[in-house]
C-alpha cells in the first residue's frame, strides 16, 4: 500500500527536507506540494537539490489542495498551522512541523507566542516514555522544536532515572537554517561567517516552555531549564551542552557508572540514538544528513554536576526526519522507512 502524502511549505528549508527524505521513503507517494509566495513556480526553482521532484509546481497552501491525501506534513510559520489543520479531514494524518499545537500550557502559548493557545496535539518525540503508545494510530501530531529535540535526547534519562536536580542549565549552539530561509540581516553571510552571538538569553527563547515541558514530564516534578540558545556559523546542526547538580543522594564513587546505565537502558533498542563509547564527543559534522542523535555523558565531581551533550542535525531529527519517523509510527511502519541513520561527512 502506497501512502500519499502532501507537504505544505514545500518551498521553505523544512519542507524541503521532509521532501528529500519522503522520496527515499518505500512506501509514500508525494501528492501536492504547496507554498505561499512561491505557488506556481517549479520546485526546481526554490529547492534545486531535490533533482526527482524538479519539474512540480509549488501550489498555493489550501485545505482544497491538501485534501484527498493520506498524510499532510505541515511545515509553516507559527500560527499558520492551526487555522489550516481545523479545514482538513479528521481521518487524515496531519503532522505539524511548526509550534502551534506542542504546548500543553494555554498561558505558556500566549507569553510566548503572543495569540490564542490553538490546542495541544500529540508530542512527537517517540524517545519519551509511554510516546509511541500516544503517536500510534494517532491523526494529529505535533513535532517537537529542533532545540527541544536536542536537549530532551541529551537530559531526560537522568531525570528517569531521578539522578538529577530538577534544575538544569543548557547552552546550545544552531545552524542558521534553524532560523528558515526568510531574509533576515542577523543571517546574511557577513554577519554570521566567523562569529558566534547568543540570543534570547535569560529565559525570553520560546523553546523554554517546551524543555521545562518535556523534562517536567520525564521527572514527574517541575523542572526549570536556563536556556541560551546561540547561533553558530554553519548553515545545520545542533550542538546541545547540558547540565545539572546530581541528586543528593548519588554517591560520587561510581556516579558516572550510574548516569551511564541509566543511558543505556533508556535508550537500548533506540534505532536513531547512538550513546557514543566513552571518550568520545558528539559533533554535528557526523549527524549531518542523519536521523541520528549522537550522546554523551560525563559527571564532574568537583561541581557534583552532571553533563551531558547531544548533537542532531536540526532540519532532519530536528523537524522533517522527526516528523517522518512519527508518521511511520503513527501508521504501524517500521520506524527506520525513509530514515538515514549515517551523516554526509566531511
Ligand atoms: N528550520 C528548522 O530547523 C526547524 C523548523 N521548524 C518549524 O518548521 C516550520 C517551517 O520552518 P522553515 O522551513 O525553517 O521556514 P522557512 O521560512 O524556510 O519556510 C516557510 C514555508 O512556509 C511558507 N509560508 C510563509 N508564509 C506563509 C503563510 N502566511 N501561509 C502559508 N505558508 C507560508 C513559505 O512559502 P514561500 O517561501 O513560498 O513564501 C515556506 O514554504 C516552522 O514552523 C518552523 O518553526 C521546526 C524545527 C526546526
Ligand atoms: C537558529 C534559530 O533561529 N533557530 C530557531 C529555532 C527553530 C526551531 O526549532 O523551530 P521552531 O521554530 O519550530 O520552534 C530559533 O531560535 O527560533
Amino acid at each position: 500500500m502506497t501512502v500519499r502524502v502532501a507537504v505544505a511549505g514545500a518551498s521553505g528549508y523544512a519542507g524541503g527536507e521532509l521532501l528529500r527524505l519522503l522520496t527515499s521513503h518505500p512506501g509514500v507517494g508525494i501528492g501536492a506540494v504547496t507554498a505561499h509566495s512561491s505557488a506556481g513556480r517549479p520546485l526546481g526553482e526554490t529547492q534545486p537539490q531535490l533533482a526527482a521532484l524538479a519539474d512540480r509546481t509549488l501550489e498555493r497552501t489550501s485545505a482544497e489542495v491538501l485534501g484527498g491525501h493520506d498524510v499532510v506534513f505541515l511545515a509553516l510559520p507559527h500560527g499558520e498551522s492551526a487555522p489550516l489543520a481545523r479545514a482538513l479531514a479528521d481521518d487524515a494524518l496531519v503532522v505539524d512541523c511548526g509550534a502551534d499545537f506542542r504546548l500543553r500550557d494555554a498561558a505558556d502559548w500566549v507569553r510566548f507566542y503572543g495569540t490564542e493557545h490553538a490546542g495541544t496535539w500529540p508530542y512527537g518525540l517517540p524517545e519519551l516514555p509511554g510516546a509511541r503508545d500516544e503517536l500510534r494510530g494517532a491523526r494529529r501530531i505535533a513535532v517537537p522544536g529542533c532545540y527541544p529535540t536536542a536537549v530532551t535526547l541529551a537530559l531526560f534519562p537522568a531525570y528517569t532515572a531521578r539522578l538529577a536536580e530538577p534544575d538544569a542549565v543548557v547552552t546550545a549552539a544552531s545552524g542558521t537554517s534553524g532560523a528558515g530561509r526568510a531574509v533576515k540581516p542577523h543571517l546574511l553571510g557577513s554577519e554570521v561567517m566567523g562569529s558566534m552571538t547568543p540570543y534570547g538569553v535569560g529565559g525570553g527563547h520560546r523553546h523554554t516552555p517546551e524543555l521545562t515541558q518535556n523534562l517536567s514530564r520525564a521527572a514527574g516534578e517541575r523542572v526549570t531549564v536556563s536556556f541560551t540558545p546561540t547561533l553558530a556559523p554553519m548553515p545545520r546542526g545542533i550542538l546541545a551542552t547540558c547540565s545539572a547538580r546530581l541528586r543528593p543522594g548519588v554517591a560520587e564513587d561510581g556516579a558516572l557508572d550510574e548516569v551511564r546505565a541509566a543511558f543505556e537502558a533508556a535508550y537500548a533498542g533506540e534505532p536513531f540514538i547512538r550513546l557514543l563509547p566513552p571518550g568520545h564527543w558528539p559533533s554535528t559534522g557526523s549527524v549531518i544528513g542523519s536521523n541520528t542523535v549522537q550522546v554523551q555523558v560525563a559527571v564532574d565531581p568537583a561541581a557534583r554536576r552532571l553533563i551531558c551533550v547531544s548533537a542532531i542535525d536540526n532540519l532532519v531529527k530536528g523537524t522533517a526526519g522527526g516528523a517522518v519517523q512519527c508518521m511511520n509510527v503513527a501508521l504501524d511502519l517500521p520506524e527506520h522507512l525513509g530514515l538515514p541513520v549515517n551523516g554526509v561527512a566531511p
